[in-house]
C-alpha cells in the first residue's frame, strides 16, 4: 500500500506551536519504518504476510460451521504439507525436521491472524499446544514416537487441560491417570460430569489423539497434575477422524461467539488405558513397579514448570492481538481519511472525518498504543528465543518470560477489544458491514481474553511475582523509597529491557510555571518514565504492606486479606504492563534512523506516555504527583500532539505493512475517495449550470 496520507495543507506546511514551531514538518520514511517493524525475523514476517494475501487461506464469511471448520483443516494440510522454507510451525527438533529459531517460528506463526483467526488457533492448537506438549513435557524418546503425526498432521490432537468444572484453576482438575502396575497402563478416568475436558480445539470433530491432564495416582499416592497422551478417535482409511476409540465420549460444543473454524468440544474418559511410556514424562516418570520419580521434588513447583514450558501460547496471543489491533485501525484510519461529513470547516467541502478532534482522540492514543504493543511484543519474543533456543535458558529467565508474557497477553488482547470496538463505530455503519472485516475480527479475538489464560487471572500472577520479589528485596536490600523506586524499575525494565534510571520518587513534579514550559517537562521522556515508574512502584509497595499480616495469618484470614487487595493487585500488574510497553517503546525510538521519522515517533510515543498518566489522572492527584494545573495541561497538551499527527495519521498505520490484500476491507481501498470524486464531480456540473442542489444554497444562505 502506497503512503497516500492527505495532508491538510494547514498541518503539513510548518508545525505550529509548541517547541517545535517554526521547524520544518517531518515526513515519515514509511518504507524505513515498515521494515525496522518487521523485527528481527523480517524473512519469517514477510513470508508469512506473503501466504495471507493469497486467498486460499483468506477466512470465507459465507460458510456455514461445518464447511469453515473442513476449510481450516485443509488449510493446515497445506501448511504441513509444504517443504518450503517457513512452513512447519514452531521450533521442533532437528533431527525430525524442525531446527529454525523458537522466536522466527513465533513471529510468522502469529501473522496466520490476518489470514484467519480460525486458521491461527486451530493451527495453534495442533502445533503451539498438542504438539508442544509432547515436545516440551515428553523424553526424546516420546518425541521421536509421537511428534512426527502431531508436525505433519497425520494425527490431527487436542489439548485437553480445561474442564467444565476447572479452567483457570488447572491444578485442581479432576481426571484421573491411576497406574496399574499389572499391565503396566495408566488408567484414565472422568469420575463425574464437572470433570469433562471442555472447550478443546479440535476435539468436536477432527482429533485422533488428545494431551490429557491429570492427576497421577501410583501406589495410592496424588503427585499432581501431569499429562498423557491418549488416542481418542480411530483414524478413517483417508486419514480422517472416524468413531470414537472405546471408553472415550464427547460432545461438539458447536456454534460459539466467533471462530466457527474451529471445532471446540469435549471429552471424557471411562477407564481408558494407556500404556505406561505414554505418560509425557519430562518432568515426572512411573516405573514398572509404579515407583515415582521427579527431578523436581515440590509438587507445586513441577506443575508450575511445566506450565511454563508451554509459554509460547501466551506470547503468539499477544502478538496476533497486536497484528488484529493494526488491522482494525488501519481500516479506520484510511476511511477517516476519506469519510467526509458535514460542511464545519469550509462552506463548499465536508471535512473529512480524522479533521475532527474527537475522531483524532478515538483513533491516535490506539495507534501509539499499538506501537507500544508491538515494541514490547518483539522484547518478549527476544526472552522467549533467548530461553527456548537455550542461549539463556535459566530459572530466571524463564520466570521473567512467563511475567511478562502474562503482563502483555493480557493487556493486548483486553486493548484488542476496545479497539476494534471504537473502530467499528468510527467507521459508522459501514463499520457494522461484514465485508469491512471489524466486527468478523472483533468475534474472532473476543475469545482471547479468556484463553491461555483469563487476562484478570493473569493480571493477578503478574502482581504475585512482584509482590513476591519486592519481599524478597525487602529482606535483602534497603527499603528506602528509592530503592523500593530502583527496586520495582529494574524489575519492570531491566530483565527484560536492559534499561534502568529513575531520578525521582515519591514527589510531585514540580510546576514548571506557564503552560509551555509544563508541556516541555512533560514530553521530557524521565518525566514519563518517572511517573510511570513511581505508579508502579508505589502500587506494588502499597500492596505489598497491606498483604504483609496475610503472611502470619490462618488460611481464612489471609485469603481474606488478599481478596481485600485484590483489586490493587490487579492495579499494580496493569501499571506494569504500561511501563514495560512505555519502556519499549522508548527503546526502539533509539533504533529509527531517520530524522523526521523519529521525531514524528517521538511524538508517538509521548501520546502513549500521557495517555496512560492522563487515564490514571485521578491517582497522580489524589497521591499527590502532579498538580491540579500540570494535570490540566497534560489533556491539552496530548490534544496538541493528536493535532501534530493528523498529517502522518495514514503513514502510521501503513508502516505496519498491511495492503490492500491483508485488510480486506472495501472500505479501506479507496472506495470512498471515489464516491466523492462522484458527488463532487456532479455538484460541480450543476454549479456550472446554475441548478446547484437545494443542500448547498439552503446551506449557504444560513450561514449568510
Ligand atoms: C473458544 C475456546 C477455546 C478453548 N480452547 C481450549 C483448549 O484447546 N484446551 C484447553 O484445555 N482449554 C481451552 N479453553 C479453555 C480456556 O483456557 C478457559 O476457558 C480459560 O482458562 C478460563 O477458564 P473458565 O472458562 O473455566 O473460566 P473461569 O475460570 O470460571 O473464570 C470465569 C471468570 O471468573 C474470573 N475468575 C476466575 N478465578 C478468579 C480468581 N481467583 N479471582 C478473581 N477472578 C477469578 C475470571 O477472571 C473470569 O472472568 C478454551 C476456551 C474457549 C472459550
Amino acid at each position: 500500500m502506497t503512503a497516500t496520507s492527505d495532508r491538510p495543507a494547514t498541518l503539513t506546511a510548518t508545525v505550529t506551536s509548541g517547541a517545535d514551531a517554526a521547524k520544518p514538518a517531518p515526513r515519515v520514511d514509511v518504507a524505513g519504518l515498515s521494515e525496522q517493524l518487521l523485527g528481527r525475523w523480517p524473512d519469517w514476517r514477510r513470508h508469512a504476510r506473503d501466504r495471507s494475501t493469497d486467498p486460499t487461506f483468506w477466512k470465507d464469511e459465507s460458510l456455514s460451521m461445518d464447511e469453515h471448520r473442513e476449510r481450516v483443516l485443509d488449510q493446515m494440510r497445506l501448511l504441513a504439507c509444504a517443504d518450503e522454507k517457513h512452513q512447519v510451525w514452531l521450533a521442533f527438533p532437528e533431527r525430525l525436521g524442525g531446527g529454525d529459531s523458537p522466536g522466527a517460528n513465533l513471529a510468522g506463526f502469529e501473522e496466520l491472524v490476518v489470514a484467519d483467526p480460525s486458521l491461527q488457533i486451530k493451527a495453534g492448537v495442533q502445533w503451539g499446544l498438542f504438539a508442544s506438549a509432547i515436545l516440551h513435557l515428553g523424553t526424546p524418546e516420546q518425541q521421536d514416537r509421537l511428534l512426527p503425526g502431531a508436525m505433519d498432521l497425520s494425527v490431527p490432537g487436542a489439548f485437553a487441560m480445561t474442564e467444565v468444572g476447572h479452567g483457570s484453576d488447572v491444578a485442581s482438575v479432576a481426571t484421573t491417570a491411576t497406574y496399574d502396575p499389572e499391565t503396566e497402563e495408566f488408567v484414565i478416568h472422568t469420575p463425574f460430569r464437572a470433570a469433562w475436558k471442555e472447550f478443546l480445539g479440535n476435539a468436536a470433530v477432527h482429533a485422533t489423539a488428545a494431551t490429557v491432564f491429570a492427576q497421577l495416582i501410583t501406589n495410592g499416592v496424588n503427585h499432581g497434575v501431569h499429562c498423557f497422551y491418549v488416542p481418542v478417535r480411530e483414524t478413517t482409511g483417508d486419514g480422517r477422524a472416524g468413531a470414537f476409540l472405546p471408553g472415550v465420549s464427547g460432545l461438539d460444543d458447536g456454534l460459539k461467539g466467533g471462530l466457527r473454524g474451529v471445532d471446540n468440544g469435549r471429552l471424557a474418559f471411562d477407564h481408558v488405558r494407556v500404556p505406561r511410556t505414554d505418560l509425557l514424562a519430562r518432568y515426572g516418570a512411573v516405573a514398572a513397579d509404579g515407583t515415582y520419580t521427579s527431578s523436581i521434588d515440590s509438587p507445586g513447583r513441577r506443575f508450575f514448570t511445566m506450565l511454563g514450558s508451554l509459554v509460547q501460547g501466551r506470547v503468539s496471543l499477544d502478538g496476533a492481538a497486536s497484528t488484529a489491533s493494526k488491522l482494525g485501525l488501519a481500516i479506520a484510519v484510511r476511511y477517516g481519511a476519506e469519510r467526509r461529513q458535514f460542511t464545519s470547516a469550509s462552506p463548499v467541502e465536508e471535512t473529512v472525518l480524522l479533521d475532527y478532534a474527537t475522531h483524532r482522540r478515538r483513533l491516535f492514543p490506539r495507534i501509539a498504543e499499538t506501537y507500544a504493543t508491538h515494541f514490547a511484543h518483539d522484547r518478549l519474543l527476544d526472552l522467549f528465543d533467548d530461553v527456548f533456543s537455550g542461549e539463556k535458558d535459566t530459572p530466571e529467565q524463564r520466570e521473567d518470560l512467563e511475567t511478562m508474557a502474562a503482563a502483555l497477553k493480557a493487556t493486548s488482547t483486553t486493548f484488542v477489544l476496545e479497539t476494534l470496538q471504537e473502530c467499528r463505530v468510527a467507521c459508522g455503519g459501514a463499520g457494522f458491514i461484514t465485508e469491512n472485516r471489524i466486527t468478523s475480527l472483533h468475534h474472532d479475538l473476543d475469545v482471547y481474553a479468556t484463553f491461555e489464560g483469563d487476562n484478570t487471572v493473569l493480571l493477578q500472577l503478574v502482581a504475585k511475582r512482584l509482590v513476591g520479589d519486592y519481599a524478597k528485596h525487602l529482606k535483602g536490600t534497603t527499603s528506602s523509597p528509592a530503592g523500593i523506586a530502583r527496586f520495582v524499575v529494574d524489575q519492570a525494565t531491566d530483565a527484560a529491557l536492559h534499561r534502568t534510571g529513575l531520578r525521582r520518587f515519591g514527589q510531585a513534579i514540580a510546576d514548571a510555571g506557564d503552560p509551555r514550559r509544563a508541556a516541555g517537562h512533560l514530553r521530557d521522556a524521565e518525566t514519563q518514565r518517572e511517573l510511570l515508574a513511581d505508579r508502579v512502584a508505589t502500587l506494588v509497595e502499597d500492596v505489598a504492606m497491606a498483604l504483609r499480616p496475610a503472611q502470619k495469618a490462618d488460611p481464612v484470614t489471609a485469603a481474606r486479606i488478599f481478596d481485600q487487595n485484590q483489586v490493587q493487585l490487579v492495579e499494580a500488574a496493569r501499571a506494569h504492563a504500561d511501563l514495560l510497553r512505555w519502556s519499549a517503546f522508548t527503546e526502539a525510538l533509539e533504533q529509527v534512523a531517520d530524522p523526521g521519522t523519529r521525531r514524528v515517533m517521538t511524538w508517538v510515543r509521548d501520546v502513549f506516555g500521557l495517555t496512560l498518566i492522563e487515564r490514571n489522572l485521578a491517582w497522580y492527584l489524589v497521591n499527590g504527583r502532579l498538580s491540579a494545573q500540570r494535570a490540566r495541561t497534560v489533556t491539552s497538551y496530548v490534544d496538541r500532539l493528536l493535532e501534530r499527527l493528523r498529517p502522518h495519521a495514514v503513514d502510521l498505520v501503513d508502516a505496519w505493512g498491511y495492503g490492500p490484500d491483508h485488510l480486506r476491507a472495501v472500505i479501506a481501498s479507496g472506495v470512498e475517495a471515489e464516491r466523492q470524486d462522484e458527488a463532487r464531480a456532479y455538484y460541480a456540473a450543476q454549479r456550472a449550470d446554475g441548478s446547484a442542489p437545494i443542500s448547498e444554497k439552503s446551506l449557504k444562505k444560513s450561514r449568510s
